[in-house]
């Protein structure tokens, strides 16, 4: 099976797929956390695994940055090649006071400043969320281990480099939690496609303090991100 960005069998995916935007974080993730580990497309370098974790398939794949990066790799990931469970995993840019650098947030749902839903939406605003199901075996999770996880409200913007400071104090009065750039289109696209999506975050920037993480510890960290998302997904 070849879509125009992904070359691979069609049964080259396992049905659930962690996706962070940085495909050497997916080469990272892939290493470091699956057993009998396969990759089984690098279409421009957008580099996609599969492998076990605690004996069950799962694969991993980069999405790109931005709403229309990821929702193009997750509508060939669904349509084409058969995965049902899209489990974001991807960094953001705290806007919460009670947050702090390597904090992990899990987004119940996602508002925007993109216009790439409303265009499929017939000019609405469709209202982002998280797969309840997901979400809850995630929480579940959570909760049994007594983990620090934020849950809440995330933006997923189109600017990384636009937020007005009268727009993050908007952001702030909502009540959302962090700035990203893929959860609101990739929710609407798990929709349509009757799927189920969830986004788990590693917090790589404070947008109130102005401290960050660098770009190694944006490739190679999140280790608690991942261990906790799999760790869910497979319980
Ligand atoms: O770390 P990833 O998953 O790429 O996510 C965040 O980082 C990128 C911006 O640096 C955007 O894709 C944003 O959503
Ligand atoms: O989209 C993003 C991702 C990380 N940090 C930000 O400030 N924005």
């Amino acid at each position: 099976m070849t879509t125009p960005h992904i070359s691979a069998p069609s049964d080259a995916f396992a049905a659930t797929c962690l996706l962070p935007g940085d495909p050497l974080r997916a080469k990272f993730i892939a290493e470091t956390f699956l057993e009998d580990v396969t990759c089984v497309t690098s279409v421009r370098n957008m580099l996609g695994f599969t492998g076990h974790y605690k004996g069950q398939p799962i694969s991993v794949m980069g999405t790109g940055m931005g709403m229309p990066s990821c929702v193009l790799y997750s509508t060939e990931l669904m349509e084409s090649f058969g995965v049902k469970r899209l489990v974001r995993v991807g960094s953001c840019g705290a806007i919460h006071e009670s947050l702090k650098l390597n904090d992990v947030i899990v987004a119940h749902s996602a508002s925007t400043d993109s216009n790439m839903n409303r265009r499929q939406f017939a000019g609405m605003d469709y209202s982002s969320a998280a797969s309840p199901r997901l979400l809850q075996k995630l929480l579940n999770y959570v909760d049994t281990q007594a983990l620090p996880v934020a849950v809440g409200s995330v933006f997923s913007t189109d600017h990384f480099y636009g937020s007005a400071p009268e727009q993050l104090k908007t952001l702030q009065q909502m009540g959302i939690l962090a700035v990203e750039m893929e959860s609101a289109g990739l929710y609407a696209a798990a929709a349509r496609h009757r799927a189920q999506a969830l986004t788990v975050l590693t917090v790589s920037d404070n947008l109130i303090h102005q401290t960050q993480l660098t770009p190694q510890e944006r490739e190679a960290g999140f280790s608690t991100m991942i261990e906790i998302t799999l760790n869910a997904l497979v319980g």
